[in-house]
């Protein structure tokens, strides 16, 4: 079966507008605070917590423990139904990420590659379809801001009869 091969586009606010935030200083709301010694950048993406239902928004590492060669197979994705899921990298670096629409089924040309500036973390809003986290570096390490509480909260999905190849920019 020929793959499909996945190119990362440079990851923008307008063209990421239907997955997520994208967190980054450029163009951000930010003022002076702490008498000026600090620059505060506010606001820069949307928290989705399932509050209501007895979910809270919690912070926690991600440390990559494998390295991926790429191009990188693969065919499962998966999306939280209850919270968002953001990713702050400490490094600076590019970072690649797949992401699908919203929806009960997804097929390869519904996939939408991104890579960072290297300067930009990323927030995929609830239900938003995304590759799980892969990186080329061992031991890279991510903030990630994201949910715990009752219930399930990763759904996975298999694209099927599709053989799809993340290739680096
Ligand atoms: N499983 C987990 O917490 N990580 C995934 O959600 C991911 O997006 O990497
Ligand atoms: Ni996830």
């Amino acid at each position: 079966m020929k793959p499909l091969k996945l190119v990362a586009q440079p990851l923008t606010k307008e063209a990421f507008t239907q997955f997520g935030d994208v967190i980054e200083v450029d163009n951000a709301t930010h003022f002076s605070i702490n008498e000026g010694g600090v620059e505060r950048y506010h606001d820069l993406a949307d928290v989705q917590i399932d509050v209501e239902s007895g979910g809270k928004a919690i912070i926690s590492y991600f440390k990559i423990n494998e390295a991926k060669t790429f191009p990188h197979s693969f065919n499962l994705i998966e999306r939280h139904p209850k919270a968002s899921q953001a990713f702050i990298p400490m490094f600076d670096a590019p970072v690649v990420i797949v992401v699908a629409p919203k929806g009960e089924t997804v097929t390869g040309a519904d996939l939408k590659a991104f890579v960072t500036n290297g300067k930009q973390g990323f927030n995929f809003h609830t239900g938003v379809w995304h590759m799980p986290l892969v990186s080329e570096v061992k031991d890279r390490l991510f903030v990630v801001v994201d949910r715990s509480g009752p219930g399930d909260n990763c759904d996975e999905y298999i694209i099927e009869n599709e053989t799809i190849e993340l290739i680096l920019p």
